[in-house]
């Protein structure tokens, strides 16, 4: 497979990937998109002339409403939806909670958040992405991904020690196979899936960081005054992967990749020490399937 590459890098902006780019009549949801990397995803797609809506657990004027670790409330906005949709900005998430924490239904809160709302949600609406005749759905994936593979014994944290990284990391592992898990189940639909990290941005993800970890992500220095390295992006920076995967005709019919700084990851071993890539464990396609079975499985049960 050839690596797909772009010409853009780690600061190319969201809106300068669709310089040139018309997105008039297609119609894009993005999760979570009123804070942060989806809000800059929302103004870059809105201004190249999409029909956006933004999905987000406390909506205000055009927003809709989606809890996402309430599968009661994913099914309330699927049913609430008509017509296509032409491409799915997973985008929503929760960071390494402190203490573990669970949705009503008793799911781990990052897994229910990160993974199987959006799962729930992506396949309700399979018969409008089919619609759409090629749409595209974008997994917000993270370079935590590299830390921890999918654990399909323990998936919840009910039988091993709670880590909220560990928690993190193997719900952004998820979402990777699920763009994988897309690819291979959903290609005869027209629809591609894929997944990126979108790097180092101050957002509101990072409240639940204490300072020494703050410290140890590069974001706070000795004195405890937030600092900005340079290889941290901006939100609208962040965004521009999100961009080019859901709209650019650069990606028309590439599917089941991961990006990282607008270009094509290399896959590598995971690992806490791998600074860099997409873990193989993140893109096994025998995983994607293990990992589509289950998702299947729990969202139709509760
Ligand atoms: N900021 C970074 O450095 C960074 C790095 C890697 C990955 N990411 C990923 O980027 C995505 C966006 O995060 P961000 O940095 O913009 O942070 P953010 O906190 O600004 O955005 C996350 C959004 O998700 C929403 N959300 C949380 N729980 C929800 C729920 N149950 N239902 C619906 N919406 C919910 C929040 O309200 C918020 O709008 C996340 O998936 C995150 O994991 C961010």
């Amino acid at each position: 497979m050839t690596r797909i590459n772009t010409p853009f890098n780690a600061k190319t902006t969201a809106a300068e990937i669709l310089i040139g780019v018309d997105l008039t009549g297609r119609r894009i949801i993005v999760t979570g998109g009123a804070s942060g990397i989806g809000l800059e995803t929302v103004r870059a797609l809105r201004g190249a002339g999409a029909e956006v809506t933004v999905a987000t657990r406390n909506p205000t004027g055009d927003q809709r409403a989606l809890d996402l670790s309430d599968l009661g409330s994913v099914r309330a906005f699927v049913a609430g939806w008509t017509g296509p949709v032409h491409a799915i900005v997973a985008n929503a998430g929760i960071m390494a909670l402190p203490t573990r924490q669970v949705a009503a239904n008793g799911w781990e809160l990052q897994l229910a958040t990160n993974f199987l709302g959006h799962f729930a949600l992506i396949t309700g609406l399979r018969e409008n992405l089919r619609q759409a005749g090629d749409a595209r759905v974008v997994m917000v994936s993270s370079g935590a991904q590299l830390r921890a593979p999918f654990d399909f014994d323990d998936p919840h944290f009910e039988h091993r020690p709670y880590d909220p990284w560990a928690a993190y990391a193997q719900s952004k592992t998820a979402d990777v196979l699920l763009a994988v898990g897309l690819a291979r189940h959903w290609a005869a639909d027209g629809v591609t899936a894929n997944a990126f990290e979108p790097g180092y941005i101050h957002t509101n993800l990072q409240r639940h960081l204490d300072d020494a970890t703050m410290r140890a992500v590069g974001a706070m220095d000795e004195e405890g005054n937030l600092v900005t390295p340079d290889y941290y992006k901006t939100p609208e920076q962040g965004a521009a992967t999100s961009v080019l995967l859901a709209a650019s005709p650069l990606l028309d019919g590439v599917t089941g990749r991961f990006f990282s700084d607008n270009q094509e990851a290399e896959v590598v071993r995971g690992g806490p020490d791998v600074p860099a890539g997409v873990a193989a464990w993140s893109v096994d396609p025998a995983a994607a399937d293990r990992l589509w079975d289950y998702a299947l499985t729990a969202t139709a049960d509760h």
